[in-house]
């Protein structure tokens, strides 16, 4: 079956923009001949067609603006593109969310393909265009950027692009920084963000007033979660005012911590900087008898950089993330696995993701919750706190002497300029974004879907959290990897199989949980919290045997 354009019976054919005519409209379903539907998000749901696909789409200027002119786009006037063929999107053209499919499946949810279209809804000349940079470091932020202000003057021919300072709060500040393409040459050499970031200080209406007054009409925000709530905001007081300002998302966490979007840039990087941390590590461990490494790695909710450094590195005996429980004494607890190590290697490498084992520190040190100006809860080192924990084991109940050496990397990890295919891949995402912009797409975060860039609504990029999925092949290759205990003792686990009521669970079932769904860590040495046997059993044991 061919895909149906979503357009409602009597637009015009012609269009540019799916939809363009209605409201508020983003999600269509598309189906055969027998029809489509369209509705709201917060209308109501609705099943898909059977042999349909959910077509989340993104808002355009034209929902609110219907009768905005259309320009002809000029990149087919550039010698470098003119000559490419096919190098505009079909307007078709869409990217499924899900590439794995079983017979009889629905085709699932669908995202607007990213890229060039044949009509723009800017005058080159008219652009003024704002990019603004938010949150955490992340290796890239100056490729982003840079590749935007090189996208919009040498594709599209604008002129004027400014870059906000510091943060969303230089909204609110007289001084902004003229970005040309010169002035960005270099940019992407360098860590860090020409523009400067920071937490907290987003006020709408101030900022929409801001850009208002500056007669902006592009804004590009390059963020994380945090940022892209912002974004989203922003884009609906813009709607409210009626004003003709596309606002676009650029996801930015070196987390990896974003849904929906194949991975996030730096992370990459992160990963690799990261084997410099664990080399140090293991040759540290390995040149003392009985050495420990400990490395601790960023992932305040997702500990993707922890797992993916820890397979990239084969030296690791142990990796503890926040998704997984893990509990100290006692069998098939650490101390037990690290005196295991010790005996049958004399050393051993631990990396832990900054927000593993949380609720653990918290019984030790009963503290209250604080946080950051953006509202994200402050952790406490967890790294120097399992470091004391093993030190204090062995010199309170064994007779082993053990040199431990802790090593933090983690801002180091995140100062550092993106690597290479970072770099292309910023290239490519900054690009996408200024092509979603002329277009008159608005209130959209872009990003690859199985390897697609993708516009994607801001919706579905802040409902949740991208989370390592510990019931998944990936986290299975981790553990046969590193040899560690699961932390799952096989009392629980015959429970798990004489529980017939549950059914086997799809991955994909997974990915939709969030953390509250997911075990808690384990405070007690050898068995489970009583929650986690009764909401999720046959969690850790069937998913693998779906697989
Ligand atoms: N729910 C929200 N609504 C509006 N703005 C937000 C929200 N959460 C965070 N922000 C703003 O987004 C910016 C970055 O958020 P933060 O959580 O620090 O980093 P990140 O975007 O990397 O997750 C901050 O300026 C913060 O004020
Ligand atoms: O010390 P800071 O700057 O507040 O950042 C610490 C946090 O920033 C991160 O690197 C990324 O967080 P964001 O994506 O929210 O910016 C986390 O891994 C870490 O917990
Ligand atoms: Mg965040």
């Amino acid at each position: 079956m061919e895909p149906q354009v979503s357009l409602r019976l009597g637009e015009n054919i012609d269009s540019e923009v799916a939809g363009a005519s209605r409201a508020s409209s983003v999600v269509d379903v598309v189906g055969n001949s027998s029809g489509r539907i369209s509705f709201d998000r917060d209308d109501i749901a609705v099943e898909p067609h059977e042999a349909g696909y959910i077509l989340e789409d993104v808002p355009h200027l034209t929902h609110y603006m219907p009768h905005l002119p259309t320009y002809a786009n000029p990149i087919r006037f550039n010698p470098a593109y003119s000559v490419v063929k096919q190098y505009f999107v079909h307007v078709d053209d869409t990217v499924a969310e899900k590439v794995i499919c079983h017979k009889g499946d629905p085709r699932g949810t669908h995202f607007r393909r990213a890229g060039p279209r044949q009509k723009v809804y800017f005058k080159s000349d008219e652009v003024h265009a704002c990019i603004v940079t938010c949150g955490g470091l992340c290796p890239g932020l100056n490729t982003v950027v840079r590749e935007l202000v090189c996208g919009l003057c040498n594709m599209y021919g604008v002129h004027k692009v400014i870059g906000i300072n510091g943060g969303y709060r230089g909204f609110y500040s007289k001084n902004t920084i003229s970005l040309t393409p010169k002035v960005v040459n270099d940019i992407h050499k360098r860590g860090g963000t020409i523009l400067g970031t920071s937490r907290g200080g987003h006020n709408t209406k101030k900022i929409v007033d801001s850009i208002e007054d500056r007669g902006i009409n592009q804004v590009y925000i390059i963020g994380g979660d945090g940022t892209q709530k912002g974004a989203a905001a922003i884009y609906e007081e813009i709607k409210a005012r009626g004003l003709q300002v596309s606002v676009c998302g650029i996801p930015k966490t070196i987390d990896n911590d974003v849904p929906v979007i194949d991975k996030s840039f730096g992370f990459d990087t992160a990963v690799e900087e990261a084997q410099r941390a664990i080399n140090a590590a293991h040759v540290e461990s390995e040149s003392a008898e009985n050495g420990i490494g400990v490395v601790k790695l960023m992932g305040r909710y997702s500990g993707f950089i922890a797992m993916y450094a820890t397979l990239a590195s084969r030296d690791v005996d142990c990796c503890l993330i926040p998704e997984t429980p893990f509990y100290l004494d006692g069998p098939g607890g650490l101390f037990e696995y690290v005196e295991k190590c010790l005996k049958e290697n004399g050393h051993m490498v631990i990396v832990i993701a900054e927000g593993a084992g949380q609720e653990l520190l918290s019984e030790s040190f009963h503290s209250t919750d604080t946080k950051d100006a953006s509202g994200n809860k402050l952790l406490r080192d967890v790294g120097l706190w399992i470091s004391q924990k093993i030190k204090e084991h062995f010199s309170r109940h064994t007779k082993v002497k053990i040199t431990l050496k802790y090593i933090d990397p983690t801002y180091m990890i995140r100062a550092v300029p993106s690597n290479a295919s970072d770099n292309v891949y910023c290239t490519l995402l900054a690009q996408s974004a200024v092509h979603g912009a002329m277009a008159g797409y608005t209130g959209f975060t872009v990003g690859p879907v199985n390897g697609r860039q993708s516009y994607i609504p801001f919706q579905r990029i802040i409902e949740k959290q991208n989370k390592v999925i510990i019931t998944d092949r990936m986290w299975a290759r981790l553990l046969s990897s590193t040899n560690q205990p699961s932390f799952i003792n096989t009392k629980d686990e015959t429970e798990d199989e004489e529980d017939e009521e549950h059914p086997l669970l799809h991955e994909n079932d997974y990915c939709s949980l969030s953390s509250s769904t997911m075990p808690a860590p384990i405070c007690r040495a050898g068995s489970l919290p009583s929650q986690h046997k009764k909401k999720k059993p046959g969690l850790f044991k069937k998913l693998s045997i779906n697989k």
